[in-house]
């Protein structure tokens, strides 16, 4: 057996367990009444798909992800910092309801609020 350090990717699973991850994300997701309308007319197949391109790529799996990069996809949709906290919450639900430790999803999401910048584009009115 191969002593290699695991990717994130295989650690939480390997493409089902993210399969899994990434279906129960987008029903939390779609169930927030301060999200919701962010979707609305999306094809979430589509979206689906490309999700789990984007977040097997980025925790170490085989999957590329060739489509636009994050600032072009959300830019000018109105996306402000809390909608982006309660997505990173609902990721942090998914991932701990599919019984990645803790650790884990720390590191997950960790990874992900690197990526605030290029999603979030509105500011609260002051
Ligand atoms: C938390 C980190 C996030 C990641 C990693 C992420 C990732 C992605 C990816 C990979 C796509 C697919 C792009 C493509 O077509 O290739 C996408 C699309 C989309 N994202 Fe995000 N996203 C994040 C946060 C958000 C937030 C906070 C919102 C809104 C509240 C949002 C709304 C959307 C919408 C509406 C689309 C569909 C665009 C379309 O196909 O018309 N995303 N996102």
């Amino acid at each position: 057996m191969s002593t290699t350090e695991q990717s994130i990717y295989d650690r939480i699973g390997g493409e089902e367990a993210l399969v899994a991850v990434v279906d129960d994300f987008y029903v939390r997701v779609l169930a927030d009444p301060k999200l919701e309308s962010f979707f609305a007319g999306v094809s979430m197949p589509r979206l689906k798909g490309r999700q789990v391109e984007f977040f097997g790529a980025a925790l170490g799996g085989p999957q590329v992800y060739s489509d636009a990069p994050m600032r072009a996809v959300h830019q000018g949709r109105g996306i402000e910092q809390e909608h982006f906290d309660l997505v990173a919450g609902h990721l942090t639900d998914a991932l701990t309801a599919a019984g990645v430790p803790a650790e884990l999803v720390g590191q997950i999401i960790g990874v992900v609020a690197t990526l605030a910048p290029d999603i979030v584009s509105a500011k609260v009115a002051s």
